[in-house]
């Protein structure tokens, strides 16, 4: 006689039951993942966060990722002998660099995340912010302490054209986007990387998460959140609203300027909720998404401060 196993299955089935009101929630809704370069140096970390994607796809939300790879370009320009230069949270980006922001951004970092998620079938189609226009941009100048700075080819998103990115999604794919962007500068006519900026891909993870209206924008990184008094204490902010947030984008450091200000960005211009979450906890958008155990960061509208999650 073959022994029943209802008895151990039974957790298993729970844990489905229990994302029961997530998944009728998020179902059919667009959720933008930005994955920094900090947080995709692990391979089991990007095994799992390509797993985490997939999964979304078949649970009929419509995952869009766009990509960092900050150290991966710092590691390159290393080996060739360049500099790598920070202004206000930004590479200084010459158009030297710029040639190598895109062979790794393109042809390296895009290329990996695309194959970890084909592995789980034809769904992820990669592209960058100059395939059909999705990106335009305009020369960026740093300000640094009121003054206006030269930091090269570093570009601000002027106009998204999301057409390309909906019919991929209506067509059930998985877009991975990278973080370049044509320039419309009246100079930069010719082809190649001098008609491109390189743009910091939490800023286009939130412009395009604004422009695809989407419902979720997730950024991944390598701390736990946005943290109260950074670097005197861990202690993570969970849930604050654009006009908190706002108040505290003046005192914030480095890698977190361009996070928190793409997160302000997403939910003033219809983002329903904007997170940062640790990257580095394995499967940690599915806890995000589909438990109650959220972590990180959540940056919600000015009238919504209750009620979401
Ligand atoms: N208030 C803060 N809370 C958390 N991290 C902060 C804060 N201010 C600055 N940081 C720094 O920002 C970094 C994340 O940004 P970044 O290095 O650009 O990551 P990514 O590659 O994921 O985009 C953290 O590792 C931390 O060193
Ligand atoms: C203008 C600018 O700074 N661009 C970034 C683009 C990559 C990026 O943003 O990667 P992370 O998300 O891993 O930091 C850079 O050149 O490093």
């Amino acid at each position: 006689m073959t022994p029943t196993r209802k008895h151990t299955a039974l957790p298993k089935a729970r844990t489905l039951i229990e994302a029961l009101p997530w998944l009728t929630r998020h179902h059919g809704k667009t959720v933008v993942i930005k994955f920094g370069g900090n947080a995709m140096v692990d391979e089991e970390l990007k095994r799992a966060f390509a797993q985490d994607v997939v999964f979304l796809r078949h649970a009929g939300l419509r995952p869009v990722v766009v990509h960092g790879g900050g150290p991966q370009i710092s590691a390159h320009l290393d080996l060739l002998g360049l500099p790598s230069e920070f202004k206000g949270g930004l590479r200084v980006t010459t158009p030297e660099a710029m040639n190598v922001v895109r062979m790794v951004l393109a042809g390296q970092v895009q290329r990996e995340l695309v194959g970890l998620l084909n592995e789980h079938g034809p769904l992820a189609v990669g592209m960058t912010g100059e395939d059909a226009r999705l990106m335009t941009a305009t020369k960026h100048y740093a300000d640094i302490d009121g003054e206006r700075v030269d930091i090269g080819r570093v570009g601000e998103i002027t106009d998204i054209d999301p057409g390309a990115v909906q019919a991929l999604l209506d067509d059930g794919r998985i877009p991975v986007i990278s973080s370049i962007a044509r320039s419309d500068d009246e100079e930069d006519v010719q082809p190649g990387a001098s008609g491109v900026f390189n743009v910091n891909a939490d800023t286009a993870a939130a412009a395009l998460a604004a422009a695809l209206g989407a419902e979720t924008l997730m950024v991944l990184t390598d701390v736990e959140g946005l943290y109260e008094d950074w670097p005197h204490s861990d202690e993570v902010i969970s849930r604050l609203t654009a006009g908190q947030l706002e108040k505290l984008l003046p005192d914030l450091a480095s890698g977190m300027v361009p996070k928190m200000q793409g997160c302000l960005h997403a939910v003033r211009n219809g983002v329903h909720t904007a997170r940062v979450i640790d990257g580095r906890v394995q499967h940690s958008i599915l806890l995000e998404i589909f438990t109650d155990e959220g972590i990180g960061t959540m940056v919600v509208p000015d009238a919504e401060t209750e009620g979401e999650s």
